[in-house]
């Protein structure tokens, strides 16, 4: 909970969440389960954060970069083998999401991470689509899942794993791509074939750029790509023509604060450009990226821009707005979930 007089009007706003990843809210307690029940041998003698979940939790406040990160949180979800594990993965962070005030949540997942160490991309799906189907019926949240693929891995495997997906894409099941992992050294035009064929297909394109990466592969990933969103894109102020250009477009910017300091991509929230963004028309959503590993859900990286930035109740309204037109659901929910804004601002502007 953070110490502003606003706190019970931001955990109050429904939320719409659009970047962040299901692999990303396995807790330490969660891994350890499942590590025993699955048989995983942990490498806790080469690397002493894996001799407990504390010591696990202590170890991802040290992170020194994406890639320091990504290694942890490979070998975490090495534990995941079964549908049940994905469901519960899943649900767990349903939970936690409502509870968050999250109303509609836009989730990614990396199949080629699980494929590639011989779990069947259906017992991934299959688990992932249990959990947002209770989501909805049990907590109404509506849902959406997206495929990422990984830029670790040569680009040529893209080809396999859009293939795998692409009747799920085609017929929905799959809301759209996404593009995330290791960013330096990897320009998103590598990736442009397979974005061209979903653009084709009439499916939905993000990626993660701007992160680590400068603000030339934001520029390439929506020249090349065609992307309908940036994940991250923090060095988009690098640009100001770019940033121009984003605002026209109304291209969404998927943040993640808390991520973004964990990952040492900047000091603290308050160099983060969200200030310049609001004031310059660029719509973005507020974010937990990987929330088990970077100190907070959606509300704490709610909570952290308003301590970093001391928005007023108004400016919310606007943020809150522009990430619910920036989601991936119909009309009919979008204009349901503006009403559910409004009067939660007349609620807390009459107090
Ligand atoms: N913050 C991040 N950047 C790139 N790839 C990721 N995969 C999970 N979290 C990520
Ligand atoms: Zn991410």
């Amino acid at each position: 909970m953070c110490k502003s007089p606003l706190h019970p009007f931001l955990h109050a706003l429904p939320k719409c969440e659009h970047h962040m990843h299901l692999e990303g809210s396995l807790s330490p307690d969660l891994l350890f389960t499942l590590a025993s029940r699955n048989e995983i041998a942990l490498p806790a003698s080469a690397d002493s954060a894996f001799t407990s979940p504390e010591t696990l939790l202590d170890r991802y406040t040290r992170f020194t970069s994406l890639d320091d990160f990504l290694n942890y949180y490979y070998i975490g979800m090495s534990c995941l083998i079964h549908e049940a594990d994905f469901e519960q993965l899943a649900w767990d962070y349903f939970i936690r999401a409502k509870s968050d005030g999250v109303v509609h949540a836009e989730v990614f997942f990396d199949p080629q991470a699980h494929t590639g160490r011989g779990v069947e991309y259906e017992t991934v799906v299959n688990g992932f689509e249990k959990a947002c189907q209770r989501a909805e019926q049990e907590l109404a949240i509506t849902t959406k899942l997206i495929m990422c693929f990984v830029r670790h891995l040569p680009v040529e495997h893209t080809n396999g794993a859009y293939a795998q997906a692409e009747s799920h894409l085609v017929s929905g099941r799959l809301a759209g791509i996404g593009l995330d992992s290791t960013e330096k050294g990897n320009p998103p035009r590598m990736w442009q074939e397979v974005y061209r064929k979903a653009k084709s297909q009439g499916i939905r394109r993000t990626a993660h750029v701007g992160e680590e990466g400068p603000v030339e592969y934001i520029r390439e990933a929506l020249t090349h790509l065609d992307v309908e969103r940036v994940d991250h894109g923090i060095r988009l102020a690098d640009d100001e023509e770019l940033m121009r250009e984003v605002a026209e477009r109304k291209i969404l910017i998927t943040m993640c604060p808390l991520s973004n300091v964990r990952l040492r991509c900047v000091k603290e929230v308050g160099e983060l450009p969200i200030r310049t963004f609001l004031d310059s028309g660029v719509n973005f959503s507020i974010n937990s990226d990987d929330p088990a590993y970077f100190g907070g859900y959606i509300l704490d990286n709610y909570c952290a821009v308003q301590e970093a930035f001391g928005f007023t109740m108004k400016e919310w309204e606007a943020i809150t707005k522009a990430s619910v037109n920036g989601s991936w659901c119909d009309d009919s929910r979008k204009d349901t979930i503006l009403k559910e804004v409004d009067a939660t601002i007349m609620k807390f502007g009459n107090v």
